[in-house]
């Protein structure tokens, strides 16, 4: 019998130093069994590093790791999947053109008479997926599955391998409001069966709903911890922070001017050439917010791609500023003063390799200061990336240091720091605040109606109803391709919007408009 007082997992004095950052300083933690133990912390505070250590793929600088009392020593995650650990990570590492099963198997794979056994492994994620509520196919393309599935797919991974111990790295950041409430049942259930779970999360009112105990790291250091019976979302952004954040975004009426963005009967196809949006129209004047909910995968990627230049339209008309720009490189409808925030930002937002200065000019280069004629000035670039990297509070050791060493949240304020630091007629910006601390949340949303007032239009495609109702002046509801329905932000309410997303009848505007709760 084990010792119910022992934890499942103890991190005991772990520092963890990279080239000029020290990620992890002296951290202790203690996981005990059957607990949901939130880790909280800012942008960069050290967390996916802690969590890296005690998954094995990180080497402790000083320190050690103990599982069920038991000094480990983790030569790779290997070692640790050994000892019982699994981890969701923030970007999953599944093959889509790969099935469930195949997936689950890789690296695990059992064999009779020298063939792949797939019909035991089957049987298993069908046990599994049923003991959790998972609702996974193991024969299903994971390429065909939604992100919520997906993220099943990576749990059942880790059951798979006979996990004890779960570590999920932010896994409700890019759910949708009712796949986050689905996924908390399953977590609830992994720990009715004894499973013990760290979880990371950025979004406060989460932690609250789902922790037994709460750690916060702010710059690698322990800082404190919290109960969650009696803390407040106020008190716990202090903590994470380090000062008191404001949850409201402080923003007068917009003046609108002219219109800017026109899309007009748009029509664009997948990848897959499936048709995901139809008929789509709607316009963006001058020194506007215009806000798209809708529930994810109803056509926001392609409809943003389309805008942006970086996808053909298969009909209609998208204009910005009076010139159409259906058929134009990514480069001309950029040139024309469009700023673009993208949703995936491994994929189009920056180049992992490259410095922060790089990143910083990868749409300006050619132009000047950074060149002249056909000479690249190195010291302009140097000059602006020192200073965004100062007013966007990206957390690094320097500018010189390649972006794929930031953590997840810094890499995002790259991101917006270059789209938002230059005049701009249209800001087209896709969940820009997705895994971002409250503190950068506060930042970024001013920075957004900065540019707003300063004339710009603006087009903010969020999951997130909150930060659509706080920012947006005007709002567009998509649902399978089309504006189903546009509203003035004071005729919108979180139920109305609801209805609408679902593809439901509107229920009209509400009698008095709705609070806008908390962006956490
Ligand atoms: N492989 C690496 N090489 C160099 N520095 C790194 C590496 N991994 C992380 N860091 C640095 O360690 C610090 C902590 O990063 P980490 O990713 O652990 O933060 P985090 O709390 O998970 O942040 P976020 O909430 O933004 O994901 C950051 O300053 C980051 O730049």
């Amino acid at each position: 019998m084990q010792d119910e007082r022992v934890p499942v997992l103890e991190v005991e004095g772990v520092t963890k130093r990279f080239p000029g950052v020290v990620a992890n300083a002296d951290v202790n933690f203690a996981l005990h069994r059957g607990e949901i133990h939130c880790l909280l912390g800012e942008n960069g505070a050290g967390k996916s590093t802690l969590m890296n250590v005690v998954f094995g793929l990180y080497q402790p600088s000083e320190g050690r790791i103990l599982v069920n009392g038991e000094p480990q020593r983790f030569a790779s995650s290997r070692d640790a999947i050994a000892a019982g650990i699994g981890m969701v990570h923030q970007h999953f590492q599944l093959i889509p053109v790969l099935t469930v099963v195949e997936n689950v198997i890789l690296g695990v794979e059992t064999s009779r008479r020298g063939q792949l056994d797939l019909d035991t492994a089957r049987e298993r994620i069908t046990e599994l997926s049923q003991a959790y509520g998972l609702g996974v196919d193991p024969d299903a393309l994971v390429g065909s599955l939604s992100v919520g599935a997906q993220q099943r797919v990576e749990l059942i991974k880790a059951l798979y391998r006979d996990a004890d111990i779960l570590i999920l790295d932010e896994p409700t950041a890019v759910l949708t409001p009712g796949e986050v409430d689905e996924f908390f049942e399953v977590v609830r259930s992994l720990v009715d069966d004894g499973k013990s779970i760290v979880f990371i999360t950025h979004k406060l009112r989460e932690v609250l709903a789902v922790a037994d105990r709460i750690t916060v790291l702010r710059r690698g250091r322990v800082v404190g911890s919290a109960d969650p019976s009696t803390s407040t979302t106020a008190e716990l952004a202090e903590l994470m922070v380090g000062r008191a954040v404001s949850f409201q975004v402080p923003k007068g009426p917009a003046e609108p001017g002219p219109v800017v963005l026109d899309v007009a009967g748009l029509g664009v196809t997948d990848d897959r050439e499936v048709v995901t949006v139809a008929d789509c129209s709607f316009r963006v004047r001058a020194g506007v917010i215009y806000g798209i909910a809708g529930v994810e995968g109803n056509g926001q990627r392609e409809l943003v791609e389309a805008i942006a230049g970086m996808r053909d339209a298969a009909d209609g008309h998208i204009h910005i500023d009076g010139t159409d720009i259906v058929g134009m490189s990514p480069r001309k409808v950029e040139r024309l003063g469009v700023g673009h925030v993208p949703e995936d930002r491994n994929k189009h937002g920056v180049v992992g390799a490259f410095t922060i200065t790089e990143n910083l000019v990868l749409n300006g280069y050619y132009r000047s200061p950074f060149s002249r004629g056909w000479v690249m000035r190195r010291e302009p670039m140097v000059e602006q990336a020192e200073r965004l990297v100062e007013a966007y509070d990206v957390r690094t050791p320097g500018t010189e240091v390649t972006v794929s060493t930031l953590s997840g949240g810094n890499q995002q304020k790259v991101v917006v720091a270059r789209e938002l630091s230059r005049p701009l007629k249209l800001l087209i910006v896709a969940q820009p605040t997705r895994g971002l601390d409250v503190g950068s949340i506060e930042f970024i949303h001013s920075q957004i109606v900065a540019k707003r007032d300063e004339g710009c239009a603006v087009l903010l495609v969020s999951a997130e109803l909150d930060e659509i109702l706080s920012l947006a002046d005007h709002i567009g509801v998509l649902y399978r391709g089309t504006i189903v329905a546009e509203m003035p932000r004071d005729e919108a309410s979180r139920n109305r919007l609801g209805s609408l997303m679902a593809g439901a009848e509107d229920p009209g505007p509400p009698e008095q408009p709705d609070a806008v709760e908390e962006m956490v």
